[in-house]
């Protein structure tokens, strides 16, 4: 597919703060690099305290109407921007593609998973309920009401870079807050679409702020900023340990989407088709750097030979290379500190007895940060692919005897985000369900990221929820009304 849009290596990109596209004032601006070729595809202004202070100005200001509307007229403006999204989902995702490497069709698939926040949160804002409380005392009556936080820092990592945003703001604007965004700097040019379509869409200035430049200059300035009460984050567990002791200063209300380490375990008793498939699209996704990933795969000892040359098949389907063309599957890793680290994996692995049972080509078309697909077995929990998170095209295959062996070694993690279980015995996928220490089970399903849904993780996976009715509450107070009266 040829992008009908025009990257200029010297092109220079704004920020969008107050309904304005400002930038040109800052003294320096980052390159935004093509992870396929290492080409600098266009640049964004390097912003810092100053344009993170105009945002939240203009966020607090906004707050003051934009809260004050019903949930009707801000719903008709969610949808309004959603549809304008879909117009433009092509455009989107060439952009997407172009900064962060994933495969078109993916990052189009990725456009419109962002756009059904939109959607969803656009009719779920109409039912934030309060409730009436039967009082003890006969002269009371008590009365809740749900109440939009106010001004939302929101602060987004490069891999998803459009739906990591949606499934925030969507929410927050939903619920009657404004939000200030900061975008990753690998990928701020899809935030910078979105902004534009809400701009288009009549979003009023300053409802939707995006901030480019010094990631931790703009988020310490949000961090001391009393006026911003809540921080919505999602990234490293280890930042996100920063940014939540950064928020005890001015106890902002805060979600973590964080780290993960999944688990991907296939009993004997598994459709081992259905398994293979699932691993193929929970394992290589985005080249294998979302947060769900799976990352550990422990299959039963009975049945590893037939699943491991089943997943082979599936995986040698896949064809590695430039997003921007047709039929690739696996696109680059972000950068080549990203390509340093799956190869660190694997070398450790192979060092402590793994064993390279399948390796795809080594793209070496352009100048990209590629990683063939591989797959590894004879794994021990040993290994640094099982301890970390890999985020990358790198299966891990490790066996287990048992039903309880496993569990313990798939909860023996700091990590709880997500875990996939295929079995089809009813009560064992229950069994197992319920043991495993983690936020979202893919159960006989490696895709079960989805906007109805709560998306979140135990331990140090994260906290809070995005998705969901769950992830309006994460935007809300709860203000509670004591009346009294002469009855
Ligand atoms: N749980 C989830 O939903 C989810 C989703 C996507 C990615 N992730 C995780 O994110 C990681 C990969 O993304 P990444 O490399 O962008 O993560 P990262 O933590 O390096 O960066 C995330 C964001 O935080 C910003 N940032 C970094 N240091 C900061 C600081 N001191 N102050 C303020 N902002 C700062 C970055 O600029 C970026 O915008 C992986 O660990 C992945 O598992 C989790
Ligand atoms: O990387 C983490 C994202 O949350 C992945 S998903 O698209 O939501 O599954």
């Amino acid at each position: 597919m040829s992008s009908n849009i025009a990257f200029h290596k010297k092109q220079l990109y704004k920020m969008y703060i107050n309904g304005q596209w400002i930038g040109d004032e800052c003294e320096t601006f980052i390159n935004v690099m093509n992870p396929a070729t290492n080409e600098v595809i266009g640049m964004i202004p390097n912003g810092g305290t100053p344009e993170a202070k105009a945002a939240v100005d203009a966020a607090h200001l906004a707050f003051k109407t934009w809260s004050k509307k019903t949930a009707d007229e801000r719903s008709q403006l969610l949808m309004k921007w959603f549809h304008l999204i879909d117009e433009h989902k092509v455009e989107i995702g060439t952009v997407m593609t172009m900064e962060q490497g994933k495969p078109v069709n993916e990052a189009i698939g990725e456009v419109n998973y962002a756009n059904s926040f939109l959607s969803w949160y656009a009719e779920e804002g109409k039912r934030i309920y309060g409730e009436t409380i039967p009082a003890t005392h006969p002269n009371k009556r008590i009365l809740i009401r749900k109440e939009p936080v106010g001004v939302v820092a929101a602060i987004t990592p490069w891999n998803f870079p459009a739906a990591m945003i949606t499934r925030k703001v969507a929410p927050a604007l939903a619920a009657g807050c404004t939000v200030v965004v900061k975008p990753a700097q690998q990928t701020p040019l899809t935030a910078l679409k979105l902004a534009e379509l809400a701009e288009k869409a009549g979003i009023p200035a300053g409802v939707f702020n995006v901030v480019t430049g010094k990631s931790k200059e703009i988020g310490d300035a949000w961090l001391k900023d009393s006026r911003v009460r809540k921080l919505t984050f999602t990234g490293s567990t280890e930042v996100g340990k920063v940014l939540m002791r950064g928020a005890a200063e001015t106890v902002k209300k805060i979600s973590l989407e964080l780290g993960g380490n999944a688990p991907f375990i296939v009993m004997d008793d598994a459709d081992l088709e259905k398994a293979a498939k699932g691993l193929l699209a929970s394992k290589f996704r985005n080249a294998g750097q979302t947060c769900i990933c799976t990352n550990r795969i422990y299959v039963q000892e009975r049945i590893l030979e037939p699943f491991v040359e089943l997943f082979k098949e599936e995986l040698s389907k896949l064809k590695i290379g430039n997003g921007m063309e047709e039929g690739i599957d696996i696109g680059p890793l972000i950068d080549q500190p990203a390509v340093n680290k799956v190869n660190e994996i694997l070398d450790d692995a192979i060092h402590k007895g793994g064993k390279i049972v399948f390796q795809g080509d080594k793209y070496e078309g352009e100048e990209g940060f590629f990683f063939p697909p591989t797959i590894l077995t004879n794994v021990n929990d040993q290994m640094m692919c099982v301890e970390e998170e890999i985020f990358g095209p790198l299966a891990a295959i490790a066996t287990f005897k048992t039903e309880e062996e496993v569990i313990e070694r798939a909860n023996n993690t700091v990590y709880g985000l997500a875990a996939y279980v295929f079995t089809e015995n009813l009560s064992r996928a229950f069994r197992i369900s319920e043991e495993l220490e983690y936020g979202i089970i893919g159960l006989n399903d490696g895709l079960p990221s989805t906007a109805q849904a709560p998306f979140g993780g135990y331990k140090e996976s994260g906290l809070g929820r995005e998705g969901g009715h769950h992830g309006l509450e994460e935007f809300l107070e709860v203000k509670y009304i004591s009346i009294g009266l002469n009855i």
